[in-house]
């Protein structure tokens, strides 16, 4: 199995990217939507983030207030370190129950859309590691166009939050320059798709479902094989 790690700062396209792989077939899992999931009223996650910040980041319905941790973690390195100490194993659960699903299904190739893929050391496990850049100015402007409500102070401690873009696309093996239009990201994808869909290597071939079950035929087929001729053996003497 080929995993894909597809990276990048906030609001520099990753999303957008993992549409048009999505749209090609290619499965992909959102870190972000699992992110959500393990921190759901109840869930493990939930428990250890209401003890650690207290009733204060709730909504009256028992949910986490989002934006409001939100602002707290990131204008803050210490709280938002404990924040990702305390999510990151289930997170990284979640994350692999996901993988598991789809290597079930038989899937060759998949794509882990992670924001935080380097700083949570994911990339390696993924290969090749595609890094979404934009410039500074861009990002910004598309942070803001983006998510109407937050405030450019909000914005700019979020980007500050993250590995710079730069430093990741230095990291990467492949790089999507994102500042151009939807049509230049579209031209750009069709030759990153080619690239990502070629046939797989020997270690992803036996890493995948196909692979594995090689293995054990050929496994099961050498011992029958065996049974037989060692019968046959006993049988002539
Ligand atoms: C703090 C939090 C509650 C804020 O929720 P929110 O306001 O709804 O914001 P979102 O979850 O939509 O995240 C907004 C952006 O911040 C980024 N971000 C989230 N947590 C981050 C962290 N701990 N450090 C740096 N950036 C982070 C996200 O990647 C996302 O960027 P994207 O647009 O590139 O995907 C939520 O981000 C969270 O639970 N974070 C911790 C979990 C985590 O590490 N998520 C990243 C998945 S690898
Ligand atoms: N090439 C582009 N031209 C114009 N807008 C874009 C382009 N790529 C992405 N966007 C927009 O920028 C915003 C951020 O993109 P998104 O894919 O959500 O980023 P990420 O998932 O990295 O946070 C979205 O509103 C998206 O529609």
């Amino acid at each position: 199995m080929r995993i894909v790690g597809l990276t990048g700062g906030i609001a520099s396209g990753k999303s957008t990217v993992s549409n048009l792989f999505k749209s090609h077939g290619v499965p992909v899992v959102d870190a972000d939507v699992v992110a959500r999931e393990v921190l759901r009223k109840g869930s493990g996650g939930w428990k250890k983030v209401v003890a650690a910040f207290g009733d204060e980041i709730l909504l009256e319905n028992g949910e986490v207030n989002r934006p409001r941790l939100g602002q707290i973690v990131f204008s803050d390195p210490d709280k938002r370190q404990f924040l990702n100490l305390l999510l990151a194993p289930y997170i990284a659960r979640g994350i692999f129950w996901e993988v598991l699903k789809l290597w079930v299904k038989g899937y060759k190739v998949i794509v882990l859309d992670v924001p935080l893929l380097f700083e949570a050391k994911m990339d390696k496990f993924t290969k090749p590691v595609i890094v979404v850049w934009v410039d500074p100015e861009t990002q910004i402007q598309r942070l803001l166009a983006r998510d109407k409500s937050a405030e450019e102070e909000d914005a700019r401690n979020r980007i500050n939050a993250q590995m710079p873009l730069d430093v990741k696309r230095g990291k990467a093996d492949i790089v999507i320059d994102n500042t151009g239009s939807l049509d230049d990201l579209s031209r750009h994808f069709q030759k990153v798709y080619v690239e990502v869909s070629k046939p797989l290597t020997w270690g992803e071939f036996w890493r995948s479902r196909q692979g594995v079950f090689t293995i054990l035929a050929s496994v099961t087929s050498g011992v029958v094989l065996f049974i037989k001729a060692f019968d046959n053996h006993t049988n002539t003497l």
